[in-house]
């Protein structure tokens, strides 16, 4: 028995195609969690009883955009093997959900990054994800108490990505909280970078100041973790317009984008948007897999076999 056929990789229908990618690339044997929802919105989950046999320790792969239905249906797939025996259940979510409530801002507000936390604790052993929004706190540890809790970055296939496809790239960060994955993909890459600074005045209300810089006639690249209603990027491309930059596109990890966000950018004259594939969509070029499954080895001490 070779050290991966002790795991089973498991993967939502959503998802399948990354999922049994991952599971070759780790060697894992992979298996289809089935989902039927009936027709009050109710959903049953189907685990693949007779491979759960083989094994007590699975992996279980769902990204969690749509968090309300794909994390309840993930609580109960995770319980259900657990039912039949499971022992050992590693999440990979390589965009994680509700990570960016980390305080109250206003009395009375749910501290949801806690709650998640919490529940995910309760199902999973461990979680692998990638750029977490982990603002007031540094360790995806302390968000989500388990064994395992990693949180990677796409910083570096998302810098291998941009050296392929832009001529000498200028990063440009839309806020704060930007600066580390601006920073962390320019300066190894010796690209030029700056971060702007933002006030979110609502959902869709954001407001970006961009620092003073010679970006005339520059390959500009807007560089986030998440575009969700896209307005730091709209915002941020609407700024920079003025300074008549030579092209403007956008590279994100998480590629949310809300109704509407991707003809707004072309609007502000962006000509590219990029993302990874933590997320399926249509702006998917970087692959996080690779990345996943190197970690995912290392932490059941996989040998390399289909690697
Ligand atoms: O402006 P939208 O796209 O709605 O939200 C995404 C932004 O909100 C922040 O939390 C993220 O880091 C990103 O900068």
């Amino acid at each position: 028995m070779t050290s991966s056929s002790r795991y089973l990789l498991l993967g939502f229908p959503e998802s399948k195609g990354q999922a049994q990618e991952l599971a070759k690339l780790t060697g894992i044997s992979y298996a289809d969690i089935d989902i039927h929802v009936f027709p009050d919105g109710e959903s049953k989950i189907t685990l693949p009883a007779e491979a759960l046999k083989s094994t007590t320790q699975i992996v279980i792969y769902r990204s969690l955009d749509h968090p309300n239905n794909k994390l309840l249906e993930l609580i109960m797939a995770a319980q259900g093997a657990r039912q039949l025996g499971i022992k050992k259940i590693i999440l990979v979510a390589p965009y994680l959900a509700y990570m960016r409530q980390d305080i109250a801002f206003n009395p009375g507000e749910v501290v949801s990054q806690k709650v998640i936390g919490k529940l995910l604790s309760e199902s999973f052993e461990g979680v692998i994800t990638v750029d977490s929004h982990l603002h007031r706190i540094s360790k995806l540890s302390e968000a989500i108490p388990v064994e395992y809790a990693i949180n990677l970055t796409a910083t570096e296939p998302m810098g291998e990505f941009l050296k392929q496809h832009v001529d000498s790239p200028f990063l440009l960060g839309p806020d704060g909280e930007s600066r580390q994955w601006v920073e962390a993909i320019a300066l190894p890459n010796k690209m030029d970078s700056s971060v702007a600074t933002k006030v979110r005045r609502g959902d869709k209300n954001v407001e970006i100041n961009l620092p003073d810089g010679d970006y005339q006639g520059r390959n500009m690249v807007l560089v986030d973790d998440v575009a969700s209603s896209g307005q730091t990027l709209i915002q941020t491309a609407k700024q920079l317009q003025q300074y008549q930059p030579a092209s403007i596109s956008v590279l994100v990890t998480h590629a949310l984008f809300m109704e509407g966000s991707i003809e707004a950018l072309k609007e502000q004259g962006v000509i590219n948007i990029w993302s990874c594939n933590s997320i399926k969509h249509p702006t998917n070029q970087v692959s996080l897999t690779g990345l996943i499954a190197r970690e995912l080895k290392e932490i059941l001490h996989l040998t390399g076999e289909n690697t």
